[in-house]
């Protein structure tokens, strides 16, 4: 594997630490960038620096820790000194390297917490965002809001917690390995001690939906394939149209390259869901369970012919998941879908706190979630087994150079 091990690095670290450089520690440890196993595999270790940030279109990892975090200070140059120190360990811990030069002086805090040495990088990408709230009076950046970068209406049937909610900054690790993905979230909180405090996080487990062709898609707690129909990282043109900022004026020059994240969490009355018969599931879905097929007939791929009667009506219900998701039933519309189950225990009725930790990439909000999540919140049959708890809107700035950190443009 050509992604590092950071087995061994306890012993070479401190004198790599001496050099720390601003664009890495340790250079010579590992070669940075989407790197091959072998000639021709898929990548074992991605890139932070790029055109996007990495984490977006990146095959989806298994394991995701998802962390908001509120702004301490009102010191701009505080924030901006953090958004440096995040973009340099994070271009490490992706390269499957400690994430700060001194792991092995007696008489300093180490700079890494040490849980992830001896794994691997496990394809480990870290993404940040910047909340609405961030835009306030505290950093001279009103004037650099995006009008998209917009509060969420409440939608039917929302139960927000609000300590589940928002946040002037976010950061999204995703791994195979859940205890890499902890590693980073945790490290980016240890560097931003004093600065930032995580407001609320979230683990996810079992990818649900992929960017890549190649994988068998994957299945969210209602047992049903998620993912088929989401944006594939080869479709150029669909990503440019539908995921990718296009900067409209001075407010978001800044994020040419990015995107916006939606996340909500999505609670899910498993239960429930569990007692209702298969005919029923797959009615509220719109397709079969087993395969994935679309109601009207075929496989997985095939697209759903929303017209083809049956002897009760059109086979695929009008009021099902995907009809009311699907592009034709949204002026167009497409998501990159990147959610996640989750498991939080249990209530105390003993019941599933489970559900998806829904994330989508969007060009804007406005026209790419805010419509489609008010057709599904008051008409979508699914939505009887469901209840969104947490809710965030987050800028994603576009892609880091080598030498600068993440959203650097909007501080110039
Ligand atoms: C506002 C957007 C969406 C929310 C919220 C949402 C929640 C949600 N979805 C599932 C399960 C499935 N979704 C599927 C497809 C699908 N869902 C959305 C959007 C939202 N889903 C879109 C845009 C699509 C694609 C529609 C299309 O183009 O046909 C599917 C079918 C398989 C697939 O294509 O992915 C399932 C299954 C759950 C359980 C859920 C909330 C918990
Ligand atoms: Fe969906």
């Amino acid at each position: 594997m050509s992604g590092v091990s950071r087995r061994g690095l306890l012993g070479g670290i401190g004198a790599a630490g001496a050099g720390a450089a601003a664009i890495g520690f340790g250079a010579g440890w590992a070669a940075q960038g989407s790197e091959p196993d072998d000639a021709g595999s898929a990548p074992t270790t991605f890139d932070l620096y790029g055109e996007h940030q990495s984490g977006i279109v990146t095959p989806v990892q298994d394991r995701l820790h998802f962390a908001a975090f509120d702004v301490l200070t009102d010191d701009r140059e505080s924030l901006v000194a953090l958004l440096q120190a995040w973009t340099v360990a994070a271009a490490e811990m992706m390269a499957g390297r400690p994430a700060g030069p001194d792991i092995s002086s007696y008489n300093a805090p180490p700079d890494d917490t040490g849980e992830a040495i001896g794994l691997p990088s496990s394809r480990l990408t870290i993404t940040f965002g910047f909340g609405r709230s961030l835009f306030d009076d505290r950093f001279g950046l009103a004037d650099r809001l995006p009008e998209a970068l917009v509060e969420l209406p409440h939608f039917p049937g929302d139960n927000l917690d609000p300590a589940r909610s928002d946040g002037d900054l976010c950061v999204q690790a995703c791994a195979d390995d859940p205890q890499v993905a902890v590693h980073a979230v945790r490290n980016l909180a240890r560097i931003g001690f004093g600065t930032v405090g995580v407001r609320w996080s979230q683990l996810g487990f079992g990818k649900t939906s992929t960017t890549t062709r190649d994988e068998q898609t994957p299945r969210n707690l209602m047992g049903f394939k998620d993912g088929t129909m989401n944006l594939k990282s080869d479709e150029q043109s669909d990503l440019d149209e539908h995921v990718w900022v296009e900067p409209s004026d001075d407010r978001d020059a800044w994020l040419a390259g990015g995107s916006y994240l939606v996340a909500r969490r999505i609670n899910m009355t498993i239960e429930i869901w569990d007692r209702q018969t298969l005919q029923s599931q797959e009615g509220d879905i719109g397709r079969t369970k087993a395969e994935g097929a679309p109601l009207s007939g075929g496989t997985e791929h095939d697209d759903p012919d929303f017209e083809l009667a049956g002897r009760d009506g059109p086979l695929i219900d009008p009021a099902s998941h995907v009809a009311l998701a699907h592009p034709t039933a949204n002026n167009g519309v497409r998501l990159l879908r990147r959610g996640y189950n989750f498991v939080d225990g249990s209530t105390e009725i003993g019941r599933l706190d489970a559900g998806l930790f829904f994330l989508a990439y969007v060009t804007d909000p406005r026209s790419h979630y805010i419509p489609m999540q008010t057709q599904l919140a008051s008409k979508d049959r699914l939505q009887e087994y469901l209840q969104h708890t947490g809710s965030a809107l987050f800028a994603i700035p576009g892609g880091i150079a080598p030498g600068e950190h993440v959203g650097q443009a909007l501080f110039a």
